[in-house]
């Protein structure tokens, strides 16, 4: 039997037995096979003749990234029953390669195999869940039902303007996030004493079907695969992800008014910082200047939260965009200038 088989799979998420796991996440790869006769695709070379593998990667990673699960075997049942709307069987592995064992272990991973009309969804217990500490989803995968959020970019370790482009490129791709609008990059001075390079920053708006915390979940898996690491607060990093506002479907973004508020362990709504921060607060207001923020218990514009800001001074807009990662494979080849003619000297 031919098979289509994806490894190694990475992303961060929040599923376990323990509060320190739901509090600060860990790395999971997933693997992923599936059978089928991929002769028709191999001989035709369209993909829509067999299963398009990134469709399934992307379904594993928006469930490890999404709400928790106390067990990986929920995680895999919940993977195999979102991928069987692609594919007629798979089989599913999870890994957990730093579960909290004490004891020295290279890996601990459960695998399920499942066919279409066999499964079943999984189901949580009730009330444990962080859908019942009044989070609500965020509607339609993006448009007129959907929420929207502001998403602040940071980096100053290794590539910066590779790593904010990267991550850009990383949300536009997540079925349930469309970005709306992106920001110029800012070069920008260290803020919070640490000595440092400088940081390179943006924002941008997204409209989702996420949860915040999904929503969170898939920023932080971005960041894991820009391999940050969480050494000193405030210190440099590969790429930074804050979640800075989130309005439910139907409420309007702009207005600090009608955001979520959330406390939870992992997730503070609005992000408790950003309003002090011209960091944060020039790019946003680049992409939206009627945009509100609450300053000392008052709603202000931007410009005025900006100017109060204590960093504003070490803020510069670049000519750079988040503008692709990579850039697209041009559709046909480039016309050759005639030897000789004008173009061509
Ligand atoms: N609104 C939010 N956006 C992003 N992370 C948040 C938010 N609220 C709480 N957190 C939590 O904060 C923790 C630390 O995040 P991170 O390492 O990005 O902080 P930081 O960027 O160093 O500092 P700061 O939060 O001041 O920007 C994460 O584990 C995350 O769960
Ligand atoms: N200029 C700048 N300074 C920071 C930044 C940042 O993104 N830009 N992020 C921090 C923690 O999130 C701490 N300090």
């Amino acid at each position: 039997m031919d098979r289509i088989r994806l490894t190694g799979l990475r992303a961060f998420g929040h599923h376990g037995v323990f509060d320190h796991e739901r509090t600060d996440g860990q790395e999971f790869l997933v693997d992923l096979e599936v059978p089928g006769d991929l002769s028709t695709a191999g001989r035709g070379d369209a993909l829509a003749d067999t299963v398009d593998y990134g469709v399934l990667a992307e379904e594993a990673v928006a469930v490890i990234t999404g709400e928790p699960f106390d067990l990986i075997e929920s995680v895999a049942e919940e993977i195999a029953r979102r991928c069987l709307a692609h594919c007629a069987q798979i089989t599913v592995t999870v890994h957990k390669p730093q579960a909290p064992i004490p004891h020295a272990f290279a890996d601990v991973s459960v695998t399920v195999t499942r066919s279409r009309g066999a499964s079943s969804a999984v189901s949580r217990p009730a009330g444990t869940g962080e859908a019942q500490a009044g989070i609500a989803r965020g509607g339609d995968a993006a448009g007129e039902g959907s929420a929207r959020a502001v998403l602040a970019l940071g980096a100053n370790l290794g590539e910066p303007l590779t790593a904010l482009r990267t991550a850009v490129a990383a949300l536009e791709r997540h079925p349930h996030i469309t970005v709306t609008a992106a920001s110029h990059v800012y070069r920008t001075a260290p803020v919070g004493g640490v000595e440092q390079p400088d940081f390179l920053n943006a924002a941008v708006l997204v409209d989702t079907a996420l949860t915040p915390l999904e929503l969170l979940g898939v920023a932080q898996g971005i960041e894991v695969a820009a391999h940050r690491t969480r050494d000193v607060r405030w210190g440099p990093r590969t790429l930074d992800i804050d979640l800075i506002r989130y309005a439910a479907p139907g409420a309007e973004l702009d207005d600090p008014a009608q955001q979520m508020r959330l406390a939870l362990p992992r997730l503070d709504l609005p992000h408790p910082r950003a309003a002090e921060r011209a960091f944060v607060l020039a790019p946003w207001e680049e992409i939206a200047p009627h945009a509100r923020v609450e300053v000392a218990g008052a709603a202000v514009g931007l410009a005025e939260a900006i100017a109060r800001a204590a960093d504003a001074g070490g803020i510069e807009r670049t000519a750079d965009t988040l503008g692709p990662a990579v850039p697209e494979p041009p559709t046909s080849p480039a016309p050759q200038p005639a030897p000789g003619s004008e173009e061509a000297r």
